[in-house]
């Protein structure tokens, strides 16, 4: 079976631009992803999300506007399994609200879309990306 994980790509508005926020992998490759983890057994993918991202980024759910409507699904291979990832997108209620960061990350970054773009590097998260901060532009 595959290996499930769920988290939240967080934007912030400062003024008229828009900024999201990716946290550093403290092992591995050292990658940059948005807040995320492993669905516990039992758990929900949105529960998951949701405790996921008050481990790594300290936000509650209090702290953002989720759209609960537009989840993006990632499925990609990790050591030779299988790996789906589910997303949704979240707004920051108050932009200067620092991430507190847990141990399992080194360094964050508030960054436009390109800069994101670029920092995750996979095209699939950057497709994921593209579409997010379209829906963004067109709900505002
Ligand atoms: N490798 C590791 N070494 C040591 N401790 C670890 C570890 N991974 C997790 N832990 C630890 O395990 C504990 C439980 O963590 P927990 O967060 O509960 O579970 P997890 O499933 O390991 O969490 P993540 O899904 O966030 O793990 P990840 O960052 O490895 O996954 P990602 O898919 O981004 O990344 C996995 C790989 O996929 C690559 N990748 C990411 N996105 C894509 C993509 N879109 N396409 C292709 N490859 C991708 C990344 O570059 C990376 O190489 C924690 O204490 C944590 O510190």
């Amino acid at each position: 079976m595959a290996k499930r994980a769920a988290g939240l790509v967080i934007f912030r508005k400062i003024g008229e631009q828009i900024q999201y926020l990716l946290l550093r992998a403290s092992y591995g490759d050292f990658h940059w992803s948005s807040p995320k983890g492993h669905v516990d057994p039992g758990e929900d993918d949105f529960t998951t999300a949701l405790r996921e991202t008050k481990e790594e980024a300290g936000y509650s759910e209090e702290d953002l506007i989720i759209f609960r409507d537009k989840p993006k699904i990632l499925n990609y291979n990790v050591k030779g399994k299988s790996k789906v990832v589910i997303y949704w997108l979240a707004q920051l209620r108050d932009s200067s609200k620092e991430p507190i960061l847990s141990d399992e990350h080194t360094e964050m970054k508030w960054l436009t879309k390109d800069a994101a773009k670029e920092i995750v590097g996979y095209k699939d998260n950057q497709e994921m990306i593209d579409e997010f901060h379209e829906y963004i532009l067109s709900s505002s």
